[in-house]
């Protein structure tokens, strides 16, 4: 299959900062990328690499074929996190306006439908809600009908049927051959949607497949929660392993929760061994809730694997100080739809 993204060891810092540290990934044609990762992870960073809007350091980026500075902007959107159109537009004056940049450009009306908006188009931008006027954003974005479309958390204030709407509508999208960068703190959105997904932490990919690959290698084992004040000790006859969760994953604040327990590794034909081992011992407990791994506890292990190994570096930093590359800053442009 042909890359119509491509990065190739992208390296880009801010003063000390470093906010891409070597970033390889080819997406393909029709492909929902889901590109997920902590704040400050760099996320924003390769997007604007990738879209022309910041100068790596170095490593080479091509999109459509191009380098992003030359890639063709009739063939590409980009909805910005932060994106702000005036106010004082309707909702249809907003994507007429956009629609008017492009040589060859959608009916808004459509646009306006596609998004869920077809009653709305003459309300003043100012006056729809806030996740209206992030879906007008997203419409914004499909006035010229695009190849490849960057979307920062597009559904971030929608409601759920809203989200619906959109998510639909970037799969329709997909299935029609546009590729889709898709960046999201939702790891729901991303397991649905994402054809593949790239963690960032760090400015390093440190994980890119598809959800289900993910899950398997990192989602860990099923949970099995029991909520009892019982200690681990009385399960040691049980024949899965057995933890007590902590109220906080990584940091020092880890400390153990006294009112649960969590068996692992348990099917669901097998919870009722459980049952009648709590029954049978006479362990007293008021609920029990299995739950699969998903791609949550793939990012929270990957995320609290890169802040451990960043913990690491800076105590070894300390121990023998470091080199840090530096470079002047540069402005930050504000996000626009291309
Ligand atoms: N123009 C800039 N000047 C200085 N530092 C910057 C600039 N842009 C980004 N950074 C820094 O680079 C790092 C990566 O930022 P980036 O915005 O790419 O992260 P992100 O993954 O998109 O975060 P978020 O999820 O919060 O949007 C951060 O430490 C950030 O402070």
């Amino acid at each position: 299959m042909e890359a119509v993204v491509e990065a190739s060891e992208l390296r880009k810092s801010y003063g000390e900062t470093v906010a891409l540290a070597g970033v390889s990934v080819a997406i393909e044609r029709g492909e929902i990328f889901g590109l997920i990762g902590p704040n400050g992870a760099g996320k924003t960073t390769l997007v604007r690499a990738l879209t022309g809007t910041t100068e790596p350091d170095s490593g080479t980026a091509r999109v459509l074929g191009d380098p992003p500075p030359a890639t063709d902007r009739n063939r590409l959107a980009v909805l910005p996190q932060a994106f702000s159109p005036p106010d004082r537009l309707t909702a249809h004056e907003l994507l007429s306006y956009y629609a008017g940049l492009y040589d060859d450009a959608r009916d808004p009306e459509e646009v306006l439908a596609d998004v869920g908006l077809a009653d709305a188009g003459d309300t003043w931008y100012e006056a729809l809600s806030g996740g209206q006027q992030r879906r007008v954003c997203v419409g914004a974005t499909l006035v010229n009908d695009p190849d490849v479309l960057f979307l920062d958390e597009p559904t971030t204030g929608i409601d759920p049927a809203g989200r619906r709407t959109v998510w639909r509508l970037i799969e329709s999208l997909s299935a029609g051959g546009t590729t889709v960068v898709l960046t999201t703190h939702d790891m729901a959105e991303a397991e649905r949607l994402a054809d593949r997904v790239g963690l960032l932490a760090d400015g390093a990919l440190v994980a890119d497949g598809t959800p289900t690959d993910l899950v398997d290698e990192h989602g860990g084992s099923s949970r099995l929660t029991i909520e009892t004040a019982a200690k681990p000790a009385a399960f040691d006859e049980l024949a899965y392993p057995v933890e007590q969760p902590s109220d906080s994953r990584g940091g020092e604040s880890r400390s153990p929760t006294t009112d649960s327990i969590v068996v692992r590794a348990v099917t669901p034909p097998e919870i009722g061994d459980v049952v009648d081992y709590l029954e049978e011992r006479e362990i007293a407990y008021s609920g029990l809730e299995w739950t699969e791994p998903g791609l949550e506890e793939v990012y929270l292990e990957l995320a609290s694997r890169a802040e451990l190994g960043r913990t690491d570096a800076a105590d070894r930093n300390r121990a023998g100080g470091t080199e840090t590359e530096t470079r002047d800053d540069e402005q930050t442009s504000a996000g626009e739809t291309a």
